[in-house]
């Protein structure tokens, strides 16, 4: 039923690039934040721009991961250090969390003028697992998670979040690390076994693998089916329309 085998329970989605086309949205974020940070610091610094690849850089370093790990990482494969500094300082700020809110002002931008575009076959994948009586998480890195599945209508369909917001108050580590899509699979009362992980970052279907999730879906949308089942999805989709059928 729905893809899945049997004895499992719940669903536990990520959002970004899973249900809701905003993958795409992050990655430019993103790279409009690092590409000004690194043209001013090849600058000082009498050194050669080399832009922020929103593909490989962005999939590799970024994408996923709470949003100061993803800086934290990004910097580090580019030789780059710079204090952390604390999440209230601004996007001015020449830090780790600066930085994180820079990013974070332009992605919060293009959501609210370019909007949000669901994956139908994910909308229609929701339904199903309602109508199944199976249980239904969203487990995101992102802290815009609830505002993303407000203006989408997606909220109606999920009984408990794990997200960058929980990831904070709760102490959670992030993806790669399993312990946000453990969480949830506690909050349901189940074990890992009995829940399926739905993702389409490599760090995500790192942390599906290393909590022993029953089943590890992989999601590719950008022609990435090779590393997502190296990094450990039993199964890659293109869609999850493709799971209804079978
Ligand atoms: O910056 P936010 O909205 O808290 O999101 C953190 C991360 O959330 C993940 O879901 C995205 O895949 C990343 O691209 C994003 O950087």
């Amino acid at each position: 039923m729905l893809g899945l085998p049997t004895g499992i329970q719940a669903c536990l989605f990520d959002l970004d690039g899973v249900l809701t086309d905003t993958a795409a949205v992050h990655a430019a974020a993103w790279k409009e934040m690092f590409d000004e940070f690194l043209r001013d610091y090849a600058t000082q610094h009498g050194i050669a721009f080399q832009a922020f690849d929103a593909r490989a850089e962005y999939d590799a370093y970024v994408d996923g991961k709470p949003r100061a790990n993803g800086v934290r990482d990004f910097l580090t494969a580019r030789g780059i250090t710079l204090p952390d500094g604390t999440p209230d300082d601004p996007p001015s700020a020449m830090t780790v969390n600066g930085l994180g809110n820079r990013k974070n002002q332009a992605v919060q931008r293009r959501i609210r003028t370019e909007g949000v575009h669901v994956f139908e076959g994910s909308r229609r994948y929701l339904q199903a697992a309602e109508k199944a009586g199976l249980r239904r998480a969203v487990v995101s890195s992102s802290a815009n998670t609830r505002e993303v599945l407000d203006v989408t209508g997606l909220a109606q369909y999920v009984e408990q979040i794990v997200d960058g917001v929980t990831i904070r108050t709760d102490g959670l580590k992030g993806k790669p690390a399993p312990d946000t899509f453990l969480a949830a699979a506690k909050g349901f009362g189940l074990e890992p076994s009995q829940a399926a992980v739905y993702e389409d970052a490599l760090a995500g279907v790192s942390a599906g693998r290393s909590g022993r999730f029953g089943q590890v879906i992989g999601v590719d949308r950008v022609g990435q089916a090779a590393e997502l089942k190296s990094h450990g999805a039993d199964v890659v989709v293109r869609d999850l329309a493709e799971l209804l059928e079978n």
